[in-house]
């Protein structure tokens, strides 16, 4: 498994920041969702002074489905970045940690009118309009309340980036956004630049998720100016801002090669201003809402090895404490992961895994093939690169909890979600 600069092998054993593995599960149990906080807050303080311009006004949003709860959300409020929302839910834990509604960029397809009401009443700065339906609504909302609402409207700029289709977005057929290819495009447009009680500010595209060339949203952005320049010659209207979504690739497995997105985004921000000048559009705000790159590698899972099965066919199970539960991403898109038995770090591998989990579904696997060392049960093995999109789409399918999760901060550790009890998971039921 390739390490992360916070991980060290001593005396045979992996440690994170000089804790050992093995302690951190005697203190805090297994399987233990573990996020280093320290290369976070790096990354995140990297990130926004890469898109820092002299041209317009920036921020970085960050797009909290990838990895919310109430530490990291204090987290943003702390690091003065804004928050890329998807639901009231993710309102609520924002306010809660004191993140500033004003910073706040509301995203989704289908937001509900509840939704649209709970995001004008608590003063939500911006409202990306998904679709012309939606438009009408929100506009109803604010007509009726009496009040003026900022909004950016998601458009489909049919950028091809090549990912898995499941976390595809911008074509034609994608459920999200209006296409610019749509006839009907510019009458959405005019149609809010004439609203009353839309503060119609521009645009926002997101192209996908997990994408590794960076050709792609330099094309995506020269797509976007082109159409707001576009936008700007048929209504007469000026586009201030342009949020150009995430999406920046990750490692996970050798073979990945992500960009330095702090290398990219100064390169990003002049092409913008070039391209801007060039079509006669001068922007006054550039955003960005990446999530997996800002967190996935700050994160890894603590599991505790279980029971070990060859098959007559010849395949080692390794089973482990979690599974599907808290990584469903390997069933959901046949993602890849690395892993290390923490206890046996330096001793070469002599055979091949599957490290599979434990609820009924054949399909309930972490990594279809690993060479590790022997192992044998009660080994911790951990697995790495689970900060995005692993906690949030965590279930509790066959009863079982989701973990809990410590923060790592150089010598300090402090829990930050308590492992759900079963008092939790069925708190609800009538
Ligand atoms: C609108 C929007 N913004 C931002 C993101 C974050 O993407 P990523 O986690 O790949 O950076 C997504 C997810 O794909 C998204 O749909
Ligand atoms: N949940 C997806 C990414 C979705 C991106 C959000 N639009 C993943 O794990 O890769």
């Amino acid at each position: 498994m390739r390490l992360e600069s916070y991980q060290r092998i001593e005396d045979g054993r992996l440690k994170h920041s000089g804790h050992d593995y093995q302690d951190i599960a005697k203190t805090y149990g297994t399987p233990l969702y573990i996020f280093d906080e320290a290369s976070f807050i790096e990354r995140a303080k990297a990130y926004k002074a890469a898109i820092q311009s002299d041209y317009f006004e920036t921020d970085i949003l960050f797009a909290s489905k990838a990895l919310l709860t109430k530490a990291i959300a204090k987290l943003i409020a702390a690091l003065d970045i804004g928050q890329d929302v998807v639901s009231a839910g993710e309102i609520y834990l924002g306010l809660e940690a004191g993140v500033d509604p004003k910073r706040m960029y509301f995203h989704g397809n289908n937001k509900l009118n509840s939704e649209l009401l709970y995001a004008v009443d608590e003063g939500v700065g911006t409202i990306v309009i998904d679709n012309r339906q939606e438009m009408k609504r929100l506009e109803e909302i604010c007509v009726k309340k009496g009040v003026n609402q900022r909004v950016l409207l998601r458009v489909n700029p049919g950028v091809e980036a090549h990912t898995h289709e499941y976390i595809k977005t911008a074509d034609n057929d994608s459920k999200f956004g209006e296409s610019v290819f749509d006839p009907a495009i510019y009458d959405i447009v005019q149609a809010l630049s004439d609203s009353t009680h839309l503060q119609f500010a521009g645009f926002h595209s997101h192209i996908g998720s997990q994408i590794f060339d960076e050709e792609s949203f330099m094309k995506a952005a020269e797509e976007m100016l082109a159409f707001a320049a576009e936008a700007q010659e048929r209504v007469g209207m000026k586009v201030k801002e342009i949020n150009f979504g995430g999406g920046f690739g990750v490692y996970y497995t050798e073979g990945d090669e992500p960009f330095q997105v702090v290398d990219f985004l100064p390169k990003f921000v002049e092409r913008v201003h070039e391209k801007g000048i060039e079509l006669g559009v001068n922007l006054e705000k550039v955003t960005i809402e990446p999530g997996r790159s800002l967190v996935n590698a700050s994160g890894s899972t603590l599991y505790q090895v279980g029971d070990l099965k060859t098959t007559v066919g010849g395949k080692n199970y390794l089973f482990i404490n979690g599974g599907m539960n808290d990584n469903i991403r390997p069933a959901l898109y046949q993602a890849e992961y690395e892993a290390i038995l923490t206890n046996k770090a330096d001793q070469a591998p002599t055979k091949t895994y599957t490290i599979a989990g434990k609820a009924c579904e054949s399909g309930d696997k972490i990594i279809e093939a690993i060479d590790l060392p022997e192992a044998e049960p009660t080994d911790y093995l951990l697995v790495n690169g689970t900060g995005a999109y692993n906690f949030v789409m965590a279930s509790n399918y066959n009863s079982i909890p989701v973990p809990g999760m410590i923060h790592i901060n150089g010598d300090e550790i402090r829990a930050t979600v308590a492992q759900q009890s079963f008092e939790d998971m069925y708190r609800t039921h009538l």
